[in-house]
């Protein structure tokens, strides 16, 4: 088995072959926190958890740094507009930008690392570039000089010649307008730290050139971010590494956009869709599903019937787990490989729209099993199902969607379900006794009653089923 994943760099898909065998390291650059996250930011985050699980399903360990940019020009002028500190307003949109990594089934990172707690690594990086000559200090601010570096734009694939950068506000002292600020130079009443060449602050892609480095060592396998930051923060972060003398990311993988209207989802842009608005409408599991299953190099047009559509397939897939459950008399464990196509699929750059195809072919042919009343083979596609929603997060047996995403409230969820399933079945016994007198009209006001509850009922061969549907 070969994993193949498309390089940004490379512009092409490549055998992915990591450093160390056995290992793979990433980095993604994770949130500013500026405000709390909309479905785009959560894309990101989703559509790299579900490459390390596939990672660590092909037998890698993974090491996955995700950082959080605390400080920049949004946040101070934030703080300042408000009142409130910087790091106040820093930290609330961080716990919310977990809460939705929680909420929509995403893994803890194994660090996630805040710019500000790094100040003295950036301060050793600029002091390398200084000394090599990639980089100088004018008025309190320090640049890098983008002439020095011969590799400069390789992964956006631009010429320098070409590239109209103008500074920005403040940034004097500039040899070449195109040079990008590593450091900015306090400016009144902003918050600042101390360096050799003056008060001041990170700019935002010193950061993750310094994390990377500290956390992932000089070189690593991939890294992550979406499709916006190719040009300038990720050519920047080459330029400082590479400069620097690591040799930085092997492979570099980007995602597409959310977009509304064709545009990006942007917090700069008001038109962003924040994930607690819509985890109030959507079950996060149905969220993962509409946000997580298209490819992640495909752009996602926000649209209402496409979260409908995801709700209904899911619901399919659904439908059959809890079938399957009662037929077995309990939970199967998800089986230990995944079928070859949809591991064929997942090995092809993460085609999880070419393995989604495999898992509703199983409920398919589990459903077939189901109406055979073939126990064995609907226990087999249980666990082949269970196997392959396991890499992408979409388990419903899985205990973190048995409650609200936290583990503690698993067994909670699981008495209450036993509690309502009784309470269903009572209203439902109710129910079959006004069909059995001919009373139709009691029987679909008690059935309209369970759906106002936000109860489904289906009648099955077997008699009626019931399923929670979207909030
Ligand atoms: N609409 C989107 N679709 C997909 N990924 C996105 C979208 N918006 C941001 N991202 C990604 O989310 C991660 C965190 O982004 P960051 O907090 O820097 O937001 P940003 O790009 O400044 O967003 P905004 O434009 O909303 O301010 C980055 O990898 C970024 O590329
Ligand atoms: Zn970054």
């Amino acid at each position: 088995m070969t994993i193949r994943l498309y390089d940004t760099g490379a512009r092409q898909i490549r055998d992915f072959t990591p450093l160390s065998p056995g290992r793979v390291s990433i980095y993604l650059c994770g949130a500013t926190v500026q405000a709390p996250p909309h479905i785009g930011h959560i894309r990101s985050g989703l559509n790299f958890d579900i490459m390390r699980r596939w990672l660590e399903y092909r037998g890698y360990e993974v090491t996955f740094i995700r950082n959080v940019t605390d400080i920049d020009d949004k946040i101070i002028t934030k703080a300042a507009e408000s009142g409130e500190p910087w790091w106040a307003i820093g930290y609330r949109n961080e716990c919310a930008f977990n809460a939705a990594y929680d909420a929509l089934g995403c893994l803890r990172p194994t660090y996630e690392p805040r710019a500000t707690g790094h100040i003295p690594e950036m301060i050793e990086m600029m002091r390398g570039l200084i000394d090599r000559g990639h980089a100088y200090a004018a008025d309190g601010n320090v640049y890098f000089d983008v002439r020095s570096f011969k590799g400069y734009l390789a992964l956006s694939n631009q010429q320098l010649d070409n590239l109209l950068q103008p500074s920005g506000e403040g940034e004097t002292g500039k040899r070449d307008p195109r040079d990008f600020a590593m450091w900015k130079a306090v400016k009144p009443g902003e918050p600042s730290w101390e360096t050799p060449w003056g008060p001041g602050r990170p700019g935002w892609h010193l950061e993750c050139s310094a994390m990377a480095h500290k956390y992932l060592g000089s070189a690593f396998d991939i890294h992550g971010g979406g499709v916006d930051l190719v040009f300038p923060h990720h050519e920047n972060e080459i330029a400082q590494a590479k400069a620097y003398g690591d040799d930085f990311a092997g492979y570099w993988a980007h995602n597409a956009w959310v977009t509304m209207s064709g545009e990006k989802m942007s917090k700069s842009l008001g038109n962003s869709v924040l994930v607690s608005e819509m985890v109030k409408r959507w079950r996060p599991i149905v969220l993962r599903y509409y946000l997580g299953t298209p490819h992640y190099r495909s752009t996602i047009e926000y649209a209402e019937e496409a979260l409908q559509e995801a709700e209904a397939a899911f619901g399919r897939i659904e439908g059959f787990v809890q079938r399957a459950v009662e037929l077995a008399g309990g939970p199967v464990e998800p089986a230990a490989e995944v079928p070859r196509g949809f591991a064929q699929a997942m090995d092809d750059d993460l085609g999880v729209p070419q393995a989604l195809a495999i898992v509703h072919t199983t409920v398919r042919n589990g459903n077939t099993a189901l109406a055979d009343g073939d126990k064995e083979a609907v226990a087999a596609r249980l666990a082949e199902l269970r196997g392959m929603l396991g890499v992408l997060g979409l388990d419903p047996l899985d205990s973190r969607w048995a409650g609200a995403g936290a583990g503690g409230a698993a067994e909670s969820a699981a008495d209450l379900h036993g509690v309502v399933d009784s309470l269903v079945h009572l209203v439902l016994e109710q129910r079959q006794a006004a069909r059995s007198r001919k009373d139709y009209a009691t029987a679909d006001a008690i059935r309209d009653r369970l759906q106002e509850a936000g109860l489904g009922i289906e009648d099955t061969p077997s008699g009626p089923r019931w399923s929670l549907g979207s909030r």
